[in-house]
C-alpha cells in the first residue's frame, strides 16, 4: 500500500513569486507552523515557516528569498511502512509533504495519521523490514516505541494471549498506572471485564468507546482494534484520549449557553437591579447591559470573569454579585495575583503547614480559599496568576479540593470564583501565556465591562455623584465650572472611574471657591506643551550611599507617576516603563499607598 491512502489534500501553498505579507496571513488565518511553496507549475521547491517569515524585516520582500530545504517530502508511490519509517527516524517533523512524480505537491500526511494507521493494525504485517511477525518484537522496536510515547493518547497493546506487551507513557499519565504494573500481566487476570479482551475473542474492531473508569473520576474514549496475521487474531491494540475535561467544559458550556439564552431574553432596560448594584452608577445601555446579566448569574453559583480596563469597576461588580447571591453573609475575600510575589503566591492561596518552609508562621497560616469558605473567592488580574501555579488552580477548580503548603491533608472547601482581568485572555492562550483549560474553567460567564470613553453619557452622573461624596466628606459645597465639564466629557479618561475618582477628589480638596476651575485640573488636563515642565526629581545634593539615592529616586518617580496618571496604576507603569510585577513590589517596598 502506498502513502497515497494516507494523504490529506487540505494543503495550502504559496507560489514562490509571492510576498512574506501573504505566508504572514495565511499563518496568522490557519494556524499552520509551515506553508509550502511552488513553482509556477506547482512543483514543490521547499518550506517557509512562520519563525522564518517573523525573521524578516522586508515583508514586502519576496518568499522566494526565504525557502528552507528542512522538510521532509516523499513520493505518492513510497510505500506507508517507509513513510512510518521516516516519521520514526524524524521525530521533530510533524508533517511529510507528498509529491507525485513530475515534483507537483499533492497533499500531506501528518503524525496524527501515523496512529490511525498504527492502529489500524495491517501495517505491521507488511512485506518490510522494520516489523517483525512476532508481536512482542514489533513493540521493542525502539523507533515506534519513541513515537508511541510521544503520543497525546494513551496505547496499550495485547497478544493473543491477553498478555500487555506494551502501554505507552500517555497510558500512565491518564490512568495513573506505571507501565512496569502492567507490563508482561495478563489483562484477563487483572481486568477481565477489558473492552479489548472482547476485541481479541470476536476479533471485531471497537471504535469510540466511551469507557468511564469511576475509580478515577476519568472518562475516556478508545479504539480498539484486532492485530491480524493471516486472519489469525495475534493481539489487540487500544488508543485512548482522556476526554474527562471536554466532557466537563462542554456540560459548562451547555449550561452558560442555557444560561446567556435565558438572560438575553429577561433583558431589559428597564429590568430593576437588585440593591447591591446600587452603588454602581452610570445608566448608559452599554453598562447597563452587563449589570442585568451580572445581576442573574448573581443567583447562580457559576464562575465569572469580569474582563475591562482597569479602573472600569470590576472589584465593584465582582462585590456587589457576591452581595446579592445567596452567599452575600459569607466572606468575600480577594487576592490581587499580581500584586503577590511569585515565590509566595502558592501558600497565599492555599495556606501553609507549620513549618512549610524558612520563615513561616508558627503554627501555619490558612490561605485565602479557606477564608472564603462558603463564599466568594475574587481572583483580581487573573491573567498575571504565574504559569506553574496555573495547573494547581485548575485542580482546585475542578474538585474544590486542596493541601496547604507542606501539608498532606486533602481539604475541602466550598467556594465560588469571580476573577478578573484586564488583559486579553484569550490572546495570552494563543501566546501559551494563559493555559486553555483554566481559561474554560473561569470564563463560564464574562461580564464586559465598557471603558468609560465608550460611555460617555455615565461621566455627567459620576461626577454628580462623586462631588456629592467628596464634598459631603470635606465639608466643602463647591461645583465644577463649565469648563471643567467640558474637558471632562471630551477627555478619554484612560484610567476609566478611579481617575474620573481621584481627578473629582483632587480638585475638591484643593478648591477653596464654590466654582472648581481648570486650573485645579491635574495638569495633562492642559495642553501638551504644559507638559513639559514635568521632571523626575533629581536626586538631593547630600552624599548619600547610592543605592539609597537609587531608591529614593525610585519612590519619588513611581509617586510622581501615580500622581500624573491621577493614581492610575497601568498608566503609572506605562510612564515608568516597568513591569506590573516589579510596580507593585516597589510600591510595597516603598510603603507607597
Ligand atoms: N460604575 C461605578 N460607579 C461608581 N464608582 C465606580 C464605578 N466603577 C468603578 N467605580 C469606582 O472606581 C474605583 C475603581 O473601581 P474597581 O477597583 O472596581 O476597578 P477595577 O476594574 O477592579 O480596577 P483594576 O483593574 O485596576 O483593579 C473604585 O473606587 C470604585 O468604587
Amino acid at each position: 500500500m502506498t502513502v497515497e491512502t494516507y494523504m490529506s489534500k487540505k494543503v495550502i501553498s504559496i507560489n514562490e513569486e509571492e510576498t512574506i505579507e501573504r505566508a504572514l496571513d495565511i499563518f496568522k488565518k490557519y494556524n499552520f507552523s509551515y506553508i509550502p511553496v511552488v513553482d509556477d507549475m506547482n512543483r514543490f521547491l521547499g518550506v517557509v515557516s512562520e519563525k522564518d517569515v517573523l525573521g524578516i524585516e522586508n515583508w514586502k520582500a519576496n518568499i522566494k528569498s526565504i525557502i528552507s530545504s528542512d522538510y521532509i517530502k516523499v513520493c505518492m508511490e513510497t510505500p506507508k511502512s517507509d513513510m512510518i519509517k521516516i516519521f520514526l527516524e524524524n521525530p521533530r517533523f510533524s508533517i511529510i509533504y507528498v509529491v507525485d512524480r513530475k515534483g507537483i505537491l499533492v497533499g500531506l500526511v501528518t503524525r496524527n495519521d501515523i496512529l490511525k494507521l498504527l492502529a489500524s493494525g495491517d501495517i505491521f504485517f507488511n512485506n518490510n523490514t522494520l516489523f517483525d511477525e512476532n508481536i512482542s518484537n514489533i513493540f521493542n522496536n525502539p523507533y515506534l516505541k519513541k513515537l508511541l510515547n510521544c503520543l497525546h493518547e494513551g496505547v496499550i497493546v495485547v497478544d493473543n494471549n491477553t498478555k500487555v506487551i506494551f502501554a505507552n507513557r500517555a497510558y500512565s499519565r491518564i490512568l495513573g498506572v506505571q507501565p512496569h504494573k502492567v507490563l508482561n500481566r495478563f489483562l484477563s487476570e487483572i481486568e477481565p471485564e477489558a473492552k479489548i479482551i472482547q476485541v481479541l475473542k470476536t476479533g471485531v474492531p471497537m471504535f469510540e468507546q466511551t469507557i468511564n473508569i469511576k475509580s478515577l473520576g476519568t472518562i475516556i474514549v478508545a479504539n480498539i482494534t484486532p492485530l491480524k496475521m493471516d486472519e489469525k487474531i495475534i493481539g489487540a491494540i487500544s488508543t485512548f484520549s482522556d476526554i474527562t475535561e471536554i466532557i466537563s467544559i462542554a456540560n459548562q458550556l451547555e449550561k452558560a449557553t442555557f444560561l446567556n439564552d435565558f438572560l438575553a431574553k429577561e433583558l431589559k432596560e428597564d429590568t430593576p437591579l437588585p440593591e447591591s448594584f446600587k452603588g454602581i452608577i452610570g445608566s448608559s445601555k452599554k453598562l447597563k447591559k452587563e449589570l442585568v446579566i451580572a445581576a442573574r448569574v448573581a443567583k447562580t453559583d457559576s464562575s465569572v470573569l469580569i474582563l475591562g480596563e482597569s479602573g472600569t469597576g470590576k472589584e465593584l461588580v465582582a462585590k456587589a454579585i457576591h452581595d446579592s447571591s445567596s452567599r452575600r453573609d459569607k466572606p468575600f475575600v480577594k487576592i490581587n495575583c499580581a500584586a503577590v510575589p511569585d515565590n509566595l503566591i502558592e501558600s497565599e492561596l492555599f495556606g501553609y503547614e507549620d513549618g512549610a518552609f524558612t520563615g513561616a508562621k508558627k503554627g501555619g497560616k490558612i490561605g485565602k480559599i479557606e477564608q472564603a469558605d462558603g463564599g466568594t473567592l475574587f481572583l483580581d488580574e487573573i491573567g498575571d496568576m504565574p504559569l506553574f501555579m496555573q495547573p494547581k488552580l485548575l485542580r482546585f477548580l475542578q474538585e474544590k479540593e486542596f493541601e496547604k503548603v507542606g501539608g498532606i491533608k486533602t481539604q475541602r472547601v466550598d467556594v465560588r470564583i469571580i476573577a478578573a482581568t484586564n488583559r486579553d485572555l484569550e490572546e495570552m492562550v494563543k501566546n501559551k501565556q494563559f493555559r486553555e483549560d483554566l481559561f474554560y474553567r473561569v470564563n463560564v460567564f464574562t461580564i464586559n465591562l465598557p471603558p468609560l470613553r465608550e460611555r460617555r453619557i455615565d461621566i455627567v452622573s459620576l461626577i454628580k455623584h462623586y462631588t456629592k461624596v467628596y464634598n459631603d466628606k470635606y465639608e466643602k459645597n463647591t461645583d465644577f465650572s463649565k469648563e471643567c465639564l467640558e474637558v471632562f466629557l471630551k477627555y478619554e479618561w484612560p484610567g476609566n472611574i478611579r481617575e474620573l475618582k481621584n481627578v473629582i477628589e483632587h480638585a475638591i480638596v484643593m478648591s477653596d471657591d464654590s466654582i472648581i476651575t481648570l486650573d485645579k485640573l491635574p495638569r495633562y488636563f492642559k495642553n501638551l506643551s504644559d507638559k513639559q515642565d514635568e521632571k523626575l526629581p533629581v536626586p538631593p545634593t547630600k552624599i548619600k550611599k547610592l543605592n539609597d539615592i537609587i531608591k529614593d529616586v525610585e519612590k519619588q518617580a513611581i509617586i510622581k507617576a501615580l500622581d500624573i496618571s491621577g493614581q492610575n496604576k497601568s498608566r503609572a507603569i506605562e510612564l515608568l516603563g516597568i513591569s506590573r510585577r516589579t510596580f507593585y513590589k516597589k510600591m510595597k517596598e516603598y510603603n507607597i499607598q
